[in-house]
């Protein structure tokens, strides 16, 4: 039989895919404005999981430049030292700007470059091939670089599935390799003509999809944001819906924001126990050689015991 090209390089890419390491957690993605040096400074003091220069919407139009130039020097000392790790990233404009190429250059072709990209408004293959050829170009050392895709318009969610594998495909040959979703709930409102209700209902079909679709790529889904961020009461509602949607973390946007979304998205100590003696179990049943087996009533077989593992995964994140 002969396999052509392509079919190879589909199962390579699946294959990178799903053999993806996922140990780095998004739970909270705290966005800065990258014209802010002030707010930068204490974005590090926060313990925020990921920490996002914004060159896009955070920042006003006429102080992209300044945004650029501020994320640049800020880059060029190396990565801030926070005693633990963490993810550091740029969310460049999006590609229908005449901001983009500046802002990728900028960030990628110095001495220290993020550890991750955020590419807003992907709404199309054609968006992600572009970026992927621009970003070869500026890329000039081995190290790889993670990619976060914005899905913020009605067109990102019918295209949703291309653009994952797109995504899949071009890593094999770029610098970079894709490692989230991000449900850019604003700008999706803003696409379709709606306004948000308290209980976003009216999101809720797009919300599920992108997180649905996320899992079947082995991707990270990061949910919506939060704009009241006072509310923080509001704000541990809509984070733990998030976590039961099976979201992995939420864009946040205030310092107080962090900690409330951080805890969200680790497990209660309740999951924790029942995770823990749910693989003890396991371990018992597999050395008697039974594949089913009944814990505290309910049949067990592999696909709980993998929700227990990824139970027991986040539970060491602090
Ligand atoms: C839909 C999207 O794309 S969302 C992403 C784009 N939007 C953003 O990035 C907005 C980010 N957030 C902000 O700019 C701000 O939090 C605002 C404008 C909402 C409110 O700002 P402020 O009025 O300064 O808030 P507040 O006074 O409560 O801030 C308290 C402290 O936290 C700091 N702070 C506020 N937001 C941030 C932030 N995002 N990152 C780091 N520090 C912050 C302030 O500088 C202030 O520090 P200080 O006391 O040392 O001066
Ligand atoms: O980029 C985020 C959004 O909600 O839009
Ligand atoms: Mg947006």
């Amino acid at each position: 039989m002969i396999i052509g090209k392509t079919a190879v390089r589909t199962v390579l890419s699946c294959y990178k895919i799903f053999t993806r390491n996922y140990n780095v957690p998004r739970r909270a993605l705290m966005y800065v404005p990258g014209d802010d040096l002030r707010k930068i400074s204490k974005s590090f003091t926060l313990n925020a999981d990921c920490i996002v220069l914004d060159c896009e919407d955070g920042v006003a139009i006429n102080q992209k430049n300044v945004a650029r130039e501020t994320i640049r020097s800020f880059l060029q000392k190396g990565k801030p030292n926070i005693g633990r790790e963490y993810d550091l990233g740029v969310r460049i404009n999006s590609l229908d700007t005449e901001f983009w190429q500046e802002d990728l250059r900028s960030c990628l072709n110095g001495e220290f470059r993020p550890d991750t990209i955020l590419l807003p408004k992907v709404d199309d293959i054609e968006t992600l091939k572009l970026f992927s050829d621009t970003a070869n170009t500026y890329i000039t050392t081995d190290k790889i670089l993670n990619l976060i895709i914005y899905i913020e318009s009605a067109k990102s969610f019918v295209n949703l599935i291309d653009i994952c594998k797109t995504a899949g495909t071009l890593s094999n040959k770029s610098k970079f390799r894709p490692v989230a979703l991000v449900f850019g709930s604003d700008d999706f409102c803003a696409n379709i003509g709606i306004t948000r209700t308290t209980d976003s209902v009216e999101i809720l079909y797009a919300r599920q999809k992108l997180v649905l679709t996320a899992k079947a790529f082995n991707l990270q889904a990061i949910d919506m944001v939060y704009i009241k961020y006072k509310d923080l009461e509001g704000l541990k509602i809509q984070s733990e819906e998030g976590a039961r949607l099976g979201y992995t973390g939420k864009q946040v946007i205030h310092p107080a924001q962090v900690p409330i979304v951080q805890e969200a998205f680790l497990p209660t100590s309740t999951q924790v126990e029942w995770a823990t003696g749910l693989l003890e179990s396991f371990e018992k049943h597999q050395k008697q050689g039974k594949g089913a087996f009944n814990y505290k009533g309910n049949m067990i077989d592999m696909p709980t015991v993998k929700q227990a593992e990824n139970i027991i995964k986040l539970s060491k994140l602090q």
